[in-house]
């Protein structure tokens, strides 16, 4: 009896659901609650064309709930779903796959991105950490009989070990932006170049140069090992949930020749002088004599790290390891530092 009431019941919420707007949104902050509406024949009158308007241009959307009348989706892992299908044909486009192609997706979600993958390439590796989206995502793979192509890895993308691939496409999730794009261009796989979705203001500063306000730690670390291409801007309306920032597509093309220099040491270095970007070099290290000696030396004292370019800072790095002085990572506990400060693998 009590379970004829709660399917009555779940049935009845369900139908006012279906009868609502094609897409609601409920709830709290850090998630929220979409109810996708199935399309109905029996939508007839204007009001409902209207609606159905609505779904059509939510097509991506309605396409990827078939079978699932409703999906929390949580900002806390990223969850911003690309509906517009120009945009998702144009990333595509951008990536430049090959038929050959092993691609690498982080974050397929729904699969709006992946489906069009696997038209593209020969074999997607999927990293998705959540189980939900996996359903969903294997149930439009399946429907489409592309599911010999994919090969769907259900992990955190930060803690797991990547198989090899040849490129990188996806819409990431932007909360794990640096961490992510630390683990590809310093990690162990190499790949032809990874097509990434990216905050704008994150883009911003991955692609500036030397004296651009933006410049910053991330983009000497990054540029040191990858050229960094602009793609195109992405509207926030093209997404669902619509988030507060708008994107844009980047292209990194790791590069064929990187500099001979220890990383963990440069990463060292250049968290120490990106500490205070603007400040000059002499300033920064005027408690330290034996440091402004070399400064004074190389013609770096008067010098703001925000300013130099990568060869400089090479340079610069060159001339204290010269003199015995040395960068590393503390909480790594390598030896005595000659100078000793704070680093980490993240960028
Ligand atoms: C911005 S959404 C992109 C969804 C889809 N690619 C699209 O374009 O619509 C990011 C996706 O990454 C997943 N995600 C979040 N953190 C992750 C992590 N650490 N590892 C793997 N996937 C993650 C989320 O569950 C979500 O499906």
């Amino acid at each position: 009896m009590f379970g004829r009431a709660k399917s009555l019941s779940l049935y009845l919420i369900r139908d006012l659901q279906r009868r609502r707007q094609s897409i609601r949104l409920f709830g709290t902050k850090s998630s929220r609650h979409y109810v996708l509406r199935e399309k109905r024949d029996d939508d007839g009158d204007d009001s409902k064309k209207k609606r159905r308007n609505k779904v059509k241009n939510d097509g991506e959307l309605q396409a990827e709930e078939e079978g699932h009348s409703s999906i929390y989706l949580h900002k806390s892992r990223g969850q911003h779903i690309l509906t517009n299908p120009r945009v998702l044909d144009a990333i595509v486009r951008k990536a430049d796959i090959r038929p050959t192609d092993t691609i690498l997706e982080i974050g397929p979600g729904t699969g709006n991105l992946t489906l069009r993958l696997l038209e593209a390439a020969k074999k997607v590796y999927a990293v998705e950490i959540d189980k939900r989206m996996i359903e969903i995502l294997n149930n439009r793979v399946s429907e489409r009989g592309l599911q010999d192509k994919i090969t769907v890895i259900c992990k955190d993308a930060l803690k797991t070990d990547f198989p090899e691939f040849d490129l990188i496409v996806a819409n990431i999730p932007y909360g794990i932006s640096s961490p992510l794009i630390a683990k590809l261009v310093f990690g162990a796989n190499t790949f032809r170049s990874a097509t990434l979705l990216l905050q704008k203001e994150f883009a911003k500063r991955l692609l500036a140069k030397p004296g651009d306000s933006e410049f910053n730690r991330l983009a000497v670390n990054v540029k040191l090992v990858a050229d960094v291409e602009f793609m195109m801007d992405v509207s926030k309306r093209d997404f669902v949930p619509c988030p507060r920032v708008d994107s844009s597509v980047v292209k990194i093309h790791p590069k064929a020749q990187v500099p001979e220099v220890d990383m963990n040491e440069w990463w060292a270095f250049t968290r120490t002088c990106f500490s205070k970007k603007n400040k000059t070099l002499g300033a920064t290290f005027k408690q330290k004599k034996k440091i402004v000696e070399v400064l004074k030396a190389g013609g770096f004292e008067d010098k703001r790290p925000s300013k130099l370019s990568n060869e400089e800072l090479l340079c610069l790095l060159s001339l204290f390891n010269q003199s015995g002085i040395h960068f590393h990572d503390q909480r790594e506990g390598k030896g005595e530092p000659n100078v000793a400060l704070d680093a980490s693998y993240d960028i």
